[in-house]
């Protein structure tokens, strides 16, 4: 079963992953700005920039990516950054949300600018990730396995990428087994999800262009990640 070791690793993992939550007054807002394509605009800038804030504190805390060469630590992040916030938001919006805030905030998602042909996609990976029903351990170890992929653009040394994903992937197995015993396949479904996650990276570029064409600003911080 799940070793000592093992449970210490996913231990510092998880407490990091709760630890590093979206702000509350960027959720506070959510509820209190008034309500127009540019308000929502703006608050999902602020609330992709606290993502990615709080993405980059979760990653370095995960064991060993700071000894990684510099350069692979700065292409995993910019290559997961899309996939890592669509799985936080997901979750976001299928559990940690008290009841109202989850409406409120799909609402302003789909005024604000967003093309009719990504939200679907969006909101079709956001039904399928509230089906799992996972478990805190399960969202805090899918988000480091994301982050671990070795095979992103720009990433030199995969062998050592693939190194630190292994055992992620091995104690969130254990993970899947020990809280759906009467699901056998809830891992394999699980891993399916960053499947389906791979998608949404061609659909939020398109979303990117096409709030860069009406001049909608971006924040520092989402254009050095996003390279906008
Ligand atoms: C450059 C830029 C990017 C986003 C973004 O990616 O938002 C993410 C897409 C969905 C998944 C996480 C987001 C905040 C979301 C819930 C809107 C939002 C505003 C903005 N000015």
């Amino acid at each position: 079963e799940i070793t000592k070791e093992q449970q210490a690793f996913m231990k510092v993992i998880v407490d990091s992953y709760n630890r590093h939550q979206i702000p509350q007054d960027v959720t506070k807002k959510l509820l209190q700005e008034q309500y127009s394509a540019e308000e929502n605009f703006i608050l999902l800038t602020e609330m992709a920039t606290s993502q990615v804030q709080v993405l980059v504190e979760f990653t370095k805390n995960i064991p060993g990516f700071l000894s990684l060469d510099h350069e692979d630590q700065i292409a995993l992040l910019k290559g997961s950054a899309v996939e890592a916030m669509f799985l936080r938001s997901a979750q976001v919006l299928s559990t940690k949300m008290p009841n109202g805030h989850t409406e409120v905030l799909e609402e302003r998602i789909r005024n604000s600018g967003i093309s009719e042909e990504f939200m679907t996609p969006m909101f079709n990976f956001y039904k399928s990730i509230g089906k799992l029903h996972m478990v805190q351990e399960e969202q805090a170890l899918l988000t480091a396995v994301t982050i671990l992929t070795p095979d992103r653009p720009f990433v030199k040394d995969h062998p050592a990428v693939e190194r630190l994903q292994e055992p992620m992937l091995e104690v969130l197995r254990k993970l899947c087994a020990l809280h759906h015993p009467r699901e056998p396949q809830y891992f394999a479904r699980l891993l399916g999800r960053l499947t389906e996650l791979r998608t949404l990276n061609h659909y939020h570029t398109e979303m990117l262009t096409s709030w860069r064409m009406n001049d909608q600003k971006f924040t520092p911080l989402l254009c050095e990640i996003w390279d906008v």
